[in-house]
C-alpha cells in the first residue's frame, strides 16, 4: 500500500502537502469526518487548507480538507471513495485514511454511509446509528495495522465487542434526532441497530438478503469495515451515521436494489447529512477538545494490552509504523 496507484497516485501528485506542527497546533483538529457515497465535501464550513499527508500506508483516498465553522472549530474531512468516487468499497485505502486523520490530531471520527434497509420500519431516507456490525467482507481488504504487509512480525488483538464508541454513539443519535426533527421532520432516526458489511461490489442476492435478516441484520453496506476496526486499533472514538437508500433485495414483490434507486435517494440524504454534521461538530469537539478529555483518555492506551508480540521480537522497521498510529509506543 506504500506504492500509490490509480486515484492514490493522483492524490500523491496533488500539490497539497503535510501541515507543519505549528499549523496543527493552531488548528487543534480533533474531529474527522469521513464522507460516504454522495458526500464529497463539507457544506457550510469555511475552507482553511487542503492537506495530503503521506502515511506509512500510502495516501488517503482524497486530499483532506481542513475547515472551520462559525465558532472556529476546525474539522478534517475526507471522501472515502475519492473525490471522483473511484475507489471501490474493497479498494478504499482504509489504513491510510485512518492513519492520516490520526496524524492531523483527530481523536473522534464521524463516518457516513449509504445503506440498504433489511427492515420494513427503516425506510429509504431514514437515518440509523448502529451499535453492532456483522463482518461479511471476504478477507481481501487489509483488516489490521498489525501483522500484515510491511507490518508482519507484530500481532495485536483489539477489543471489538462494541464496535462503535459507546460514548459517541448515543450523542450522535440524540443530536441527529434533534436536528432532523427541525430540518427534515419526515426522516426517522433509528438507534441500536445491527449493520452487515458485505464485500460487494455487486449487491446481495435475495437469498443473502433474507439470510442477513434471519441473522439479525437491520442495515447493509460495503464500507463500514475495516474502517471501524482500524479506527479502534488507532485508539480513536468512531461512530457511523448510516442513511438508508433502498430495501436491498429481501422484499419478494419489489425489484431488488440497483444504483439508480440508491442515487435517487442520496440527494435528500446528503442534504440532511450536511445539516447533521454541522450540528454535531461542536458537541463532538467538546468531548475530545484536549488530551485530558475523558473520551480521549478512554480510548488512548487501550491497545497497550492488545499487542501480544514481545517488544524485542518486533522488527525495527515496524516500530516507527506502530508509533505513527500509537505515539505512546516506545519499544
Ligand atoms: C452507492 S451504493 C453502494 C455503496 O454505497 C455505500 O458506500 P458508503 O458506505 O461509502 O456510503 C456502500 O457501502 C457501498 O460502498
Ligand atoms: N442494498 C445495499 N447493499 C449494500 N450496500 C448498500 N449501500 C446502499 N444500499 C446498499
Amino acid at each position: 500500500m506504500s506504492t500509490p496507484s490509480g486515484q492514490a497516485a493522483a492524490n500523491a501528485a496533488n500539490k497539497a502537502v503535510a501541515p507543519s506542527p505549528a499549523q496543527l497546533k493552531e488548528w487543534n483538529i480533533r474531529v474527522g469526518i469521513i464522507g460516504g457515497s454522495g458526500i464529497y465535501k463539507l457544506e457550510g464550513f469555511q475552507l482553511v487548507a487542503t492537506v495530503n499527508p503521506q502515511t506509512p500506508w500510502g495516501y488517503p483516498s482524497s486530499p483532506i480538507t481542513i475547515s472551520k465553522n462559525a465558532s472556529g472549530t476546525h474539522v478534517a474531512f475526507l471522501a472515502r471513495h475519492g473525490l471522483t468516487h473511484s475507489f471501490t468499497p474493497s479498494t478504499v485505502p482504509v489504513p491510510a485514511n485512518i492513519a492520516s486523520l490520526k496524524s492531523l490530531g483527530v481523536k473522534a471520527i464521524l463516518a457516513f454511509s449509504a445503506v440498504g434497509s433489511l427492515r420494513e420500519e427503516i425506510a429509504p431516507k431514514d437515518f440509523v446509528v448502529p451499535s453492532q456490525i456483522i463482518d461479511r467482507t471476504k478477507g481481501i481488504r487489509r483488516g489490521s495495522f498489525f501483522g500484515e504487509g510491511e507490518d508482519k512480525g507484530v500481532v495485536a488483538h483489539a477489543m471489538f465487542g462494541d464496535p462503535f464508541c459507546e460514548t459517541l454513539r448515543p450523542l450522535v443519535e440524540k443530536i441527529a434526532r434533534e436536528t432532523l426533527a427541525k430540518v427534515a421532520p419526515n426522516v426517522k432516526v433509528h438507534g441500536n441497530k445491527t449493520a452487515v458489511c458485505m464485500e460487494g461490489p455487486q449487491f446481495s442476492t435475495r437469498a443473502e438478503s433474507l439470510m442477513y435478516r434471519a441473522w439479525g441484520g437491520d442495515i447493509i453496506n460495503m464500507s463500514a469495515l475495516p474502517e471501524a476496526k482500524l479506527a479502534r486499533e488507532a485508539e480513536l472514538a468512531y461512530a457511523l451515521i448510516a442513511t438508508a437508500t433502498d430495501y436491498d433485495a429481501w422484499r419478494p414483490s419489489e425489484e431488488s436494489v440497483g444504483v439508480a434507486e440508491v442515487i435517487a435517494c442520496l440527494v435528500a440524504n446528503v442534504q440532511a447529512s450536511q445539516k447533521v454534521t454541522a450540528a454535531l461538530v461542536d458537541p463532538i469537539h467538546a468531548l475530545v477538545k484536549d488530551d485530558e478529555s475523558e473520551l480521549v483518555k478512554k480510548h488512548e492506551g487501550t491497545m497497550r494490552d492488545s499487542i501480544m508480540t514481545r517488544s524485542e521480537a518486533i522488527p525495527e522497521s515496524v516500530k516507527p509504523r506502530i508509533r505513527y498510529i500509537l505515539p505512546w509506543f516506545a519499544a
